[in-house]
């Protein structure tokens, strides 16, 4: 990252004393492990009529998971570890490019698409350096949003490595599979047909990041990622192995390190799966700590809606008993305010579900 090789901390880096991360480490019990054998993707969605015994328990389990963390590793998931591999070396093989190379395809304020070194969490720069591409492309702005929606999203691929645009929209057609029959399995863990979100994607807005974290000579001080959670539908994330994921357990507010395991996926339910479920399920917070001589690579899938969805809890799981949590989003409206206000280093914090919570 070129200016980031300092010695003397840089303030725009440091971690209020509360958020830093310690430095013992915690190995408690970590997030749910879970077997994917038996998913058939031969079945274009699995029917509730068909579902096998060994199906149901899978359902049961990874219920159980989004319940108790909002967060999941999964293993034999059927995505080719070659088009892993071949998305990870083409990663490390760009962000090894000087930073002059890089930011031929930096976002702008335009564009949020492309390589970017200078992100802030919650105010405090993140010690990395990214690399966003959408998934759909072109990206569907519907008419009624054109107005709110003032950005382009237009992947900004780099001509080096030669063999990155392939690598990337290889995987992403993979993970992109990977996460629709998530997407069917937590449906039917909710009591739902298994195919009862697949409509909101027709007009996908998913998209891949790149995460590289330098190594950092204050690791004490800084974070690769400040805490914050996901704001899609369901996160498909690739770690290597150096580590550094940290999840906060819902029972006791502890920061949980999540452990690599060699070509899994760590799985977490975004806030839109939260309002759906009108909190069923939650969205959890989660950093990611750097170390001092290793560099780490991550590279997350983001399930996103098309713009045009309006997210409100689903009438299926609301009854009087049990009434709606929260108003209705539109996710173009609410993606728009978020970008407007991630771009600039702001003291308020982004808009976040919880502004449209009902006070019941
Ligand atoms: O690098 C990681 O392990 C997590 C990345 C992440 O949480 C994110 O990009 O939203
Ligand atoms: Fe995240």
């Amino acid at each position: 990252m070129g200016d980031l090789e300092i010695d003397q901390p840089d303030s725009a880096f440091i971690q209020s004393p509360q958020h830093r991360p310690k430095s013992s480490i915690i190995i408690p019990h970590g997030i749910p492990l879970i077997d994917l054998s038996p998913v058939n993707y031969q079945d274009e969605t699995i029917t509730t009529t068909t579902a096998s015994l060994s199906i149901q328990g899978l359902v049961k389990e990874i219920g159980e998971a989004c319940k108790e963390w909002g967060f999941f590793q999964v293993i034999n998931h059927k995505v080719p570890l070659d088009k892993r591999e071949r998305i990870e070396e083409s990663a490390r093989k760009f962000f090894g490019l000087s930073l002059e190379e890089k930011i031929k395809v930096r976002r702008d304020e335009v564009n949020f698409l492309g390589y970017f070194e200078a992100e802030h969490t919650k105010n405090v720069r993140d010690w990395k350096e990214i690399y966003d591409f959408n998934v759909q492309q072109p990206t569907f702005i519907p008419p009624s949003l054109e107005q709110d929606f003032q950005f382009k999203w237009e992947n900004r691929w780099p001509q080096n490595p030669p063999e990155f645009r392939e690598a990337c929209q290889e995987y992403a057609e993979e993970v992109e599979k990977l996460a629709y029959k998530l997407m069917e399995l937590i449906a039917m863990s909710l009591g739902l047909e298994p195919n009862r979100f697949r409509g909101f994607f027709m007009h996908n807005t998913s998209n891949i990041r790149l995460n590289h974290y330098p190594p950092c000579p204050y690791p004490h001080l800084a974070l690769g990622l400040g805490r914050h959670k996901d704001t899609g539908v369901l996160t498909v994330l690739a770690q290597d192995d150096v580590g550094g994921l940290q999840v906060k357990r819902k029972s006791d507010g502890e920061w949980i390190q999540v452990k690599p395991i060699f070509n899994s996926f760590i799985i977490n339910v975004g806030d839109m799966i939260q309002v759906w479920s009108n909190d069923g399920y939650e969205s959890v917070e989660h950093r990611v700590m750097v170390n001092s001589e290793k560099d780490r690579l991550s590279i997350p899938f983001f399930l996103k809606p098309a713009l045009y969805t309006d997210v409100k809890p689903l009438e299926e799981l609301t009854n009087d008993g049990n009434p709606p949590k929260y108003s209705t989003i539109n996710w173009g409206k609410f993606r728009s305010a978020r970008m407007q206000s991630n771009f600039t280093k702001s003291n308020v914090d982004n808009l976040q579900i919880y502004d449209f919570k009902l006070s019941l």
